[in-house]
Formats: C-alpha cells, structure tokens, sequence
C-alpha cells in the first residue's frame, strides 16, 4: 500500500530538467513519492516529519507486527514525545502508510531513504547486514532519476564501497540515481524536535548531483541549514567523528571518576566546576556507555585503518571497564560483611539509558554477567522494558523489588520511575535491634540515601 499514490507522473529529483523551485513544489506536493526503509526509533519520526512534509511516504520494516500497528495508525514505540499523535494524524488523512513490501513500496518510490541498524558483531567488527539488505530492496524499485539517502550510521566509504556496488547489481548503472550520505543527528527522546531542526543537517553525495539532491529535499524538512560536504565518506565521518568525540570525553570524565579517592575530591562537583569555563566541557561520569551509537562508532572507524589510534582505542576500553568498576566497588563494599557469592544483588536499569527503549550495549548486561561469574545472584528491574535482554538475572517488578532480601544494589540506568523507590525497605533490623543497611553503588549520581542505613559509593563522588 502506497501512501497518497499521486493521481499525476511522478516526478525523479536526480538529473531532473526541471528547475530547482519546481523540483522542490514536486517534493511538497507530493509527486516525489518517498519509501523510508526502517520503522525504528529513528526511521519512525524521520518517515513522519517526511510525511508532514509531502504527504507522500510509505515506511517499510521486516517487523510484521510493527507494520500491523503503524498501518493502523498505533505507535509501538510510545518514548518519543508527539510521534503517536503524529502517526495517528498522517494515516488517518492517507499521508503516511506502512508495509512489510519493500519492493513494492521501492517500485512506487523516488526517494529511497534507509535507516535500519548497523551494529558491531561480537568481534567488534561493522555488521552491515542489515544495510545490504535493505539496499538490495531499494535496487527491485530504484529508477533513473531516483535518489538514495544513507541515513544509518555507517563506516566510512560505506555508501561508495558497500551501497552503491549493491545498488548498480541490477539494471541500473552510477550516475543514473543519486546516492548520498545523510546522517541522523537525532538522539531518542528528542527525535522529531531534532529532525525538524535542532541541529544543521548534514548530507554528502557521491557526486555533486547527489548532494544537490540531498540538499533540496532536507532542505524542505529542516527548520535548519544543510551543510553539503564535499562527498559522501566526509558525511560519513562527520557522524563517527561527533560519536568518537563523545566516547573519548565520557571515557576523561570515567577516568577521572575512577581516581575519585586518589584524588581526594568529588569529582562530579570538580567536573561541574571546570566545566564553567568556556573551553572545557567534560560530560558526566557513569556506569558505562551502551546503545548501539555511540559504542559502536569507535569500531567503525577502527575497522576502517590499520594505522594505531591509540586515543580512540584507549577511550573505548576505559569505557568499557566501567562494569567492572562498578562491580569491583560493590564486591569491595560488601567484603565488610560477606562474599558476594551467594549475595543477591539488585541492579536497578537494564536499557542504555534512561527513558528509551534500547538494551544494545547496555551497561548492566556486563555487570550482571560479572557478578554472576563471581556466584551472586542478580535480580535487575526495569520499567519501560517489556522483557529483559538476554542476561543473567531474574526479572523483577519495580513493586515487587522492595519485597526482596537484597545484599547489594547498583544503580545502572536513573529512570525517573526510581524516584518512588522505598530504599528503607532494604534495611534490615539485627537481633540487636540496630537497623543495618546494605551497599549501594550509584552508578549515575541519581540517589540520595542520607536518610538512609545504606552504604553508598557515588562514581565520581566515592563512599559515603
Ligand atoms: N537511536 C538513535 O538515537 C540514533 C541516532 C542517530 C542515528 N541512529 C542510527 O539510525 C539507524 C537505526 O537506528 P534505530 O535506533 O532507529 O534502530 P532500531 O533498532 O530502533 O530500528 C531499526 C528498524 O529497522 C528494521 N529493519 C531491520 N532490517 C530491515 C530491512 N532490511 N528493511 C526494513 N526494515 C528493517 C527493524 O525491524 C527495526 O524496526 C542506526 O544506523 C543508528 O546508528 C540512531
Ligand atoms: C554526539 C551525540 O551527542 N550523540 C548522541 C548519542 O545519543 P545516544 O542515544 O547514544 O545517547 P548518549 O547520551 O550519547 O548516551 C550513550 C551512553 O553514554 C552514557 N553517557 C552519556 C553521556 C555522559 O555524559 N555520560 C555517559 O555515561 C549514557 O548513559 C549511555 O549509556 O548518539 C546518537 C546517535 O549517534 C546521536 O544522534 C545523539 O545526538
């Protein structure tokens, strides 16, 4: 099913006679239908922002039951702020559809747009499968004059390297569609205020028709510039570049967390104090660094050259040791009464981050997998999970926690559904009559237990 199938021709972008202003009327009025391939929690709001724009998209995804809802007009994913409304309001006036037919959708389509996961294998490793796999839907539809925008985030020359061979399979030949790199700045939570404008938008074509395709179309859906770079694998390391950025300052700010006592100081409030001067701004320290972003882009990179990185390599591994400091501390707190074999732990947010959806990476699937390697029993609690990812834990209600007999906690994930956490309901009262508490690790400076008989270990602030 097609979307507000245009009664008139459709209209191509990519070498199109037609003037740049008659271009981008086409594009609003809905004679350049597009295909957004992937219903995530990106491909989602981009497909919706795309439909509020043209009033001519139709999403596809591999998801049966997530096409079944949004064809429906219903939101899977209701953590993204004014995407249910929009969704309901698009179906219903036939300006948004959504289909398990790709190839159906790419035959209709002009503008191919591709937002499906790219992810690392268990060698860390780039998995493009998915990518490939979506291009090889895009090559059954794509026609000359289409255009094809990479919005995933990729390694570079993903688009000259890996799209394009895939796309040119068939029939067609470079230079008879445009290809480009148009990478998403969005990050969850924030999606459609985000697409609609919060940052530039950056796009790069393989050649210069491409970007000058990409341009006018991002053009019409952001309240901000388009930032044209010279080619596609520019785009593409302009996004790995904003990712490694941020992995390497969390891993500075995770450093120095973890020399708090060395230190001698809170090195939260330190960080808060530095970072009033215009040239510093060290991010926070934490449990760790998970989702399948920033995490991964390091690899991406990483894969692409043989030279050393030392700076980016070494960023990874320090964020990738936080589980284990955190798990170190807790086995360090508890030591004072018991082992942690045999202790049950309590572990307090399983997604990546608080308030989206998204288990890849996550901090607290490592902790667990240490702690039970060490012969603790874990029991992980977390509200806006359906289910927990594959990890060694029990899963345990947010009102049923309280009623546990637990040793030791660590908070990995600060969901705003903690704030009604009972956390005297964790002590327990001796023969002596004397209320004793239990270790706590905070992971994400979230907790306030002064109240409290527990003992607390703050990262980036130390015991207390
Ligand atoms: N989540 C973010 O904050 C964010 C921000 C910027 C960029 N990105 C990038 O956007 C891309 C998508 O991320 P996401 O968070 O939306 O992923 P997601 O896992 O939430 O959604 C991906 C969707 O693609 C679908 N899919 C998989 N293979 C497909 C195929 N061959 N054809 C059609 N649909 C297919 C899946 O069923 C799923 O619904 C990734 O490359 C990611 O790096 C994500
Ligand atoms: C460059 C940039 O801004 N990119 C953002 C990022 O969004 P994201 O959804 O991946 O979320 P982050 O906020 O990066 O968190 C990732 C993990 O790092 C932990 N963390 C975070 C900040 C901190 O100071 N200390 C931490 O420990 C946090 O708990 C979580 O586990 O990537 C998206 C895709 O590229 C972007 O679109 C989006 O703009």
């Amino acid at each position: 099913m097609t979307a507000n199938a245009p009664a008139t021709e459709t209209v191509g972008l990519y070498g199109a006679d037609a003037s740049p202003d008659e271009q981008r009327a086409a594009f609003r009025e809905g004679r350049v239908p597009v295909a957004v391939y992937g219903m995530g929690k990106i491909g989602l709001p981009l497909s919706l922002v795309y439909g509020e724009t043209t009033g001519a998209v139709t999403g596809v995804d591999i998801d049966p039951g997530r096409v079944a809802a949004l064809a429906d007009g219903t939101n899977p994913l209701d953590h993204e702020p004014g995407v249910s409304a929009l969704l309901s309001e698009l179906v219903a006036e036939d300006r948004f559809a959504c289909t398990t037919d790709g190839e159906a959708a790419a035959s209709t389509a002009r503008v191919h747009v591709i937002v499906v996961p790219t992810v690392i294998d268990a060698d860390d490793d780039p998995d493009l499968s998915s990518l490939e796999a979506a291009a090889e839907t895009v090559r059954s539809g794509l026609d000359p004059g289409d255009a094809v925008f990479v919005e995933s985030t990729v390694p570079p020359g993903t688009c000259e390297d890996v799209i394009e061979p895939v796309l040119t399979a068939g029939e067609r030949s470079p230079g008879e569609f445009g290809l480009a790199h148009t990478p998403e700045r969005t990050a969850s939570g924030r999606a459609l205020r985000d697409i609609r404008g919060s940052y530039p938008k950056i796009v790069g074509g393989v050649d210069g028709e491409s970007g000058r395709v990409a341009a006018l179309v991002y053009d019409e859906l952001t309240d901000n510039e388009v930032i044209r770079t010279s080619d596609a694998r520019t785009a593409e390391c302009v996004k790995l570049f904003e990712g490694v950025y941020r992995d390497v300052n969390i891993a500075l700010a995770n450093e120095l967390a973890t020399l708090t006592d060395a230190f001698g100081v809170d090195v939260i409030d330190t960080i808060e104090a530095a970072n009033t001067q215009p040239y510093c701004d060290i991010l926070t320290p934490g449990a760790g660094v998970g989702g399948h972003c920033i995490p991964y882009y390091s690899h991406f990179l990483l894969d692409a050259i043989t030279d050393p990185a030392p700076m980016i390599e070494t960023g990874r591994s320090v964020n990738e040791r936080m589980p284990g400091f955190v798990v170190e501390t807790l086995v360090d707190g508890l030591s004072t009464d018991r082992s942690v074999e045999g202790a049950t732990v309590a572990l307090f947010g399983v997604a990546y981050r608080a308030g989206v959806p998204e288990t890849r990476a996550s901090p607290a699937i490592d902790v667990a997998h240490r702690l039970d390697r060490l012969g603790a029993t874990v029991l992980a609690v977390d509200p806006i999970l359906d289910e927990l990812p594959e990890m060694p834990a029990e899963d345990v209600a947010l009102d049923e926690i309280t009623d546990r007999d637990v040793d030791a906690a660590a908070l990995i994930t600060a969901h705003e559904e903690f704030g009604d956490v009972d956390w005297h309901a964790f002590e327990r009262e001796g023969s002596d009559g004397i209320r004793r508490g239990i270790t706590v690790v905070d992971g994400r400076q979230a907790l306030d237990l002064s109240e409290t008989a527990h003992t607390v270990y703050t990262v980036g602030r130390g015991w207390h």
